[in-house]
């Protein structure tokens, strides 16, 4: 599948960073153009991969570059004034080659949250192509107000795209990193664990799969709408090196077991949003790894393995052939999930701090009148 992607506000351009840099690694043409707006000139000087004309500052006009400090609201109305501008840019974008198009957008801060969603209504009406949401949540201690924003963005976004793909920054692994690795980290691992999944149908004529999953597959798994949430799993491969230092063929005998478990792991494991996985309406597995480890067999066991954990009849699958790979992959997407305990959560939060945030902005209103209130005597404001 071939994405045109948006990455809006800091950690959406960051992403699209990752993104780019996944794909100039594996020499892979998933990401036919990709652009970065922001209301902040900082962060998108801080980009390496985005290209310089494909960087947009929107909003200059209202924050002067300064980006919108968490105000949401904000960045939705920058957005609704700015949008013209992107769009034009998106208009450069040769759309007969993409599939669909991507936002990526941190729903915690203000520019990503408050604009990705208003860019999808409008490229939602002005192209065929679908428009999927990639939303980062904030983690638990962030605070307050960026669950509040989070809250406010993900109902707007889920409306406006065709699918929400949430990764719930709670669930980044590697406790003791600098918050700047560990986001460093996590984006590289969402570019990888994406990257699967997109390349596999993408097939360079190298190695055929046998099963392909091509981009009508992802897009029909996607169509049911709503929140999706993925898992991936890893399980590396041990491989003599042959007489002239190539690798030689790994061992198949455990192909089948090693795959089902694979898959399993990437299910019931760490998910992107974790869920009950039950309340999937849709799912879509594809196994990447050396050919001669991609049984045939191996594939339509997990196939059915994820039908019957899931209770869905819509599992699509397939296998994703790379020859000298030093691992078996399994990447898994669930679709239309509606069990998510961690956005009743995060709902509950930003309840709250709604309504912290008014009795507090109200206290201090009669506070500063008390304060500025001279009993004994008049004063006089200068004008
Ligand atoms: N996964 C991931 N999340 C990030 C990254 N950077 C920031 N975040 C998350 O994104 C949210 C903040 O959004 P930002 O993108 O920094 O903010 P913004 O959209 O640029 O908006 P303003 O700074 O308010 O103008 C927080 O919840 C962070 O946890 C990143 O590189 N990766």
């Amino acid at each position: 599948m071939r994405l045109a992607l948006i990455g809006v506000g800091q950690a959406g351009g960051k992403v699209t960073d990752a993104f780019l840099e996944y794909a100039d690694r594996t020499d892979s043409d998933v990401v036919v153009d990709a652009l970065a707006v922001n209301t902040a000139k900082a962060d998108l000087l801080g980009l390496q991969r985005v290209p310089v004309g494909n960087r947009l500052l929107i909003g200059t006009d209202r924050v002067k570059g300064h980006g919108v400090g968490a105000d949401n609201e904000l960045g939705a109305e920058i957005a609704q004034a700015d949008s013209e501008e992107v769009l034009d840019a998106v208009a450069d974008i040769p759309t007969h080659e993409v599939d669909a198009f991507m936002l990526v957008a941190g729903l915690g801060g203000g520019t990503g949250s408050g604009v990705a969603p208003y860019l999808a209504k409008e490229l939602g009406r002005r192209y065929e192509e679908p428009v999927y949401g990639l939303g980062l949540l904030p983690a638990k201690d962030e605070g307050g107000i960026y669950v509040l924003n989070a809250a406010r963005s993900f109902t707007t976004f889920v409306r406006e795209v065709d699918n929400l793909v949430v990764y719930d920054n709670e669930t980044m692994s590697g406790a003791g990193d600098s918050l700047a690795s560990g986001f460093a980290r996590a984006n590289e691992q969402l570019a990888r664990r994406f990257g699967v999944l997109l390349a596999a149908g993408e097939t360079d004529g190298r190695a055929v799969p046998e099963q392909v999953v091509d981009a009508s597959e992802i897009i029909n798994t996607l169509a049911c709408g709503g929140v999706s949430s993925f898992g991936y799993a890893a399980s590396p491969v041990e491989r003599k090196r042959g007489f002239f230092g190539g690798k030689k063929a790994a061992d198949a005998s455990d192909a089948t077991p090693r795959i089902l478990s694979t898959v399993r792991q990437a299910t019931l494991g760490r998910l992107s949003l974790p869920c009950e996985i039950t309340s999937a309406e849709r799912a879509l597995v594809v196994v990447a790894g050396p050919p001669e480890l991609l049984s045939r067999q191996g594939v339509e066991k997990a196939r059915n393995w994820l039908e019957e954990a899931t209770g869905t009849m819509e599992v699509r699958g397939g296998d994703f052939p790379v020859p000298d790979a030093d691992e078996v992959a399994a990447a898994v997407v669930l679709s239309g999930v509606s069990d998510v305990p961690r956005v009743k959560e995060l709902q509950g939060i930003a309840i709250e701090t709604q309504q912290s945030m008014r009795e507090l902005s109200d206290r201090s209103e009669t506070k500063l009148a008390d304060l500025l209130s001279v009993t004994d005597g008049d004063l006089e404001p200068l004008f």
